[in-house]
């Protein structure tokens, strides 16, 4: 099957290099070069009519004859067995040099790239000490010292070398970083290890071969400049350098003598470039076409002093204290989640809502400890079965995500790699959680995609990403997130880019599981109908703050803030026919441009000046009923004026008449 244009292909990063090699034909005559040359250094002993050191002083400086292929040197020396034999020397130094500069350059940039911080400080900084190093300087300080010991020279010049390797794989694990894909699978609870060698490295193999590629030439011609001088290896025994050294003292004799060394060694360091084009043209494409990351939004720092406390529940399983959280901006870090809180029983369904870039995505993030680079809690607290998680390691988190909390993102497809099975994707949490081997991991595997009601999981598992729907993407995701049996599923939207048949099969889907399992779930969304046939309870969130939470029948009935009113008036449902859909007037504020205050007071048909004056307290109107609202009792008053006659009972149904979108 040809996937169309533009869509993820199946074909793998090391498929897609050798097509592209294959494809050029000056590419593969420098594989098959570069694999002759090798084959004569490891026959040498075969192949070599003569031996390297062997002299007919009968013969010397004879040109290519019969007895001769490529002549003979001052001492009658086989030219073609010199030249066999001193590969093996330098092939040897250019693999001592090029396996210690990816030894150290992909291992730092590696680190670097992928944890940040300290790490990549300390790496560049070293990588720029290294870098003013001058490396004929250091390369013949380290022939002094060890001797004219080639391995010595040559693992000098691989470390040398490294910090051009080391910042390209920076580079590249920078970018893939921040793929979704990788996101998914610290979340699902993979070590660090595991991501760095399964998701990152197969990534960043591109650069890295265009890198040893081109490393391979310099270090043949350092390892060569080193013989031409007399250091390294030294007579009689054969290497390319000294055999230029050689015959650049007979030129004027013997110019002849120069060509077969000069043209080996010539075409080796083509080829090495070559091939690094190569690889570079394969590989181009995907490393352009991966998004950019989100620009962090400029923002002014608020005012918003704290709010009364949430009563905190011993039992909840997961109870959200006056959460802030803080990204970084212009100014420094600015709050976008401000003072929430939040509860969770056991098997509970809890609903969040409000409008794009309310706060809801970073509050699930913050839960699981997984927040933008320089993100930071800087109030409040999570306690997930009593325990802290602000307090908990790597290794601990560990334990946590993926295990005990889950997540689903609203994006299926981008969470999955899309050059891994489907079953792999599984398979991988299924071990992580349950260790066990192949077999057994297999078979759990395939339980969770018929958990998941995915039809004939044998086929689904040798699927790709890019051989599914939106919805099937979307039931592996909850497999995986249910690899290890959580106790609190983090939906985040889980159903928003599928059709309404699907939403609706995902959303039965949720349901049957935690009624089976007694999982409770956060679900995001922005869709009332969902949250009222899911949700027990919700939560509405505007600009970083909760403004009213109450059992999901009393929000829907009797909403205690214009901002959840506004909401529920602009279900489509309530829409006319060739009329305007309904909406609230204004969007959601930046998080640096927030009113003090009431945030929601510039959008409010009920604000007044004591609104904007200081920050609004929580109110109780009802048990298990709150509010951030100074006018909750006109909202009430508002709702049963809206009331229209016939109207079916409160609670009955999610999209009953509620009232009209506020003035302004
Ligand atoms: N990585 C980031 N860097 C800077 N700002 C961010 C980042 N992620 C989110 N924000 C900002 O934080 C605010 C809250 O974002 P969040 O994604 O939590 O909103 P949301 O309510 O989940 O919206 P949506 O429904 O669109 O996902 C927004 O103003 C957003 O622009």
């Amino acid at each position: 099957m040809t996937p169309p244009e533009g869509t993820r292909t199946r074909e793998g990063r090391p498929e897609r290099i050798r097509r592209t090699v294959l494809r050029r034909p000056l590419a593969l005559a420098s594989l098959g070069y570069l694999a002759l040359v090798l084959a004569g250094a490891v026959f040498a002993p075969l192949l070599a009519p003569y031996g390297p050191t062997a002299t007919d002083l009968q013969h010397v400086l004879s040109g290519p004859s019969p007895d001769h292929w490529l002549g003979t040197d001052s001492l009658g020396r086989d030219v073609l067995s010199r030249l066999l034999h001193g590969s093996r020397v330098t092939f040897l130094g250019v693999g001592e040099g090029v396996a210690t500069a990816l030894v150290v350059g992909v291992t730092t940039g590696l680190l670097a790239g992928f944890l940040g911080g300290w790490t990549d400080r300390l790496v560049s900084w070293l990588t720029d000490v290294v870098l003013a190093v001058p490396v004929i300087v250091s390369l013949l300080v380290v022939l002094a010292v060890f001797g004219s010991d080639e391995t010595a020279a040559m693992v000098a010049f691989g470390v040398l070398a490294s910090p051009g390797l080391a910042r390209v794989v920076r580079g590249a694990t920078l970018v893939v970083r921040r793929e979704p894909y990788v996101a998914a699978a610290r979340v699902a609870g993979l070590p660090r290890r595991r991501i760095l060698r399964g998701q990152v490295l197969p990534r960043v193999a591109g650069p890295v071969i265009v890198q040893a590629s081109l490393l391979a030439g310099s270090a043949l011609l350092t390892e060569t400049g080193l013989g031409y001088l007399g250091l390294g290896v030294q007579p009689p025994a054969p290497t390319w350098g000294n055999m230029v050294a050689d015959a650049s003292h007979v030129i004027d004799r013997q110019p002849w003598l120069l060509v077969p060394p000069g043209v080996v060694i010539g075409l080796a360091v083509l080829s090495f470039g070559l091939i690094g084009d190569t690889v570079r043209d394969a590989t181009a494409d995907r490393v352009a076409s991966t998004p950019a990351p989100r620009p962090i939004r400029r923002a002014r720092a608020t005012t918003t002093r704290p709010v009364p406390a949430a009563n905190a529940n011993a039992t909840a399983l997961l109870s959200v204290e006056e959460l802030t959280v803080a990204l970084p901006t212009g100014d420094g870090l600015t709050p976008v989640v401000d003072g929430a809180s939040l509860e969770i029983g056991k098997g509970e369904t809890v609903g969040l809502v409000g409008e794009s870039g309310c706060g809801k995505t970073l509050t699930g993030r913050a839960i699981l400890g997984l927040l933008p680079p320089g993100g930071r809690i800087t109030a409040g607290r999570v306690l997930f079965d009593g325990a802290d998680l602000a307090t908990l390691g790597p290794r601990q988190w560990r334990g946590v995500r993926g295990a005990r909390i889950a997540l689903v993102s609203q994006e299926p497809i981008g969470s999955l790699d899309p050059m891994v099975t489907v079953g792999r994707h599984v398979d991988e949490l299924v071990r992580r959680h349950h260790g066990g081997n192949r077999k057994a991991s297999r078979a759990r595997t395939l339980d969770l995609l018929s958990a998941v009601r995915l039809p004939d999981p044998e086929r689904t598992a040798d699927r790709y990403p890019h051989e599914l729907s939106g919805g099937m993407a979307q039931r592996v995701a909850i497999a995986m997130a249910l690899a290890g049996e959580p106790e609190l599923l983090i939906a985040d939207e889980p159903t928003t880019a599928l059709d309404v048949t699907v939403q609706a099969e995902i959303l039965t889907l949720l349901r049957t599981l935690q009624h089976d399992k007694g999982t409770a779930i956060l679900l995001v969304s922005h869709d009332w109908g969902v949250v009222a046939e899911m949700c027990s309870r919700a939560y509405v969130m505007y600009a970083g703050h909760m403004v009213e939470s109450a059992p999901v029948t009393r929000l829907l009935d009797h909403p205690r803030h214009p901002y959840t009113a506004g909401l529920l008036a602009c279900a489509p449902r309530h829409a006319r026919p060739r009329g305007r859909l309904p909406s609230i007037p204004g969007t959601v504020p930046d998080p640096g441009r927030r009113p003090d205050g009431c945030h929601f007071a510039p959008r409010c048909p009920l604000s007044t000046t004591e609104c904007t004056t200081g920050p609004v307290p929580v109110f109780q109107p009802d048990a298990g009923h709150r509010t951030r609202c100074l006018h909750h009792t006109d909202v009430a008053k508002e709702v049963n004026d809206e009331q229209p006659a016939g109207a079916p009972p409160p609670g009955t149904r999610p999209d009953r008449h509620l009232p009209r979108p506020p003035r302004g």
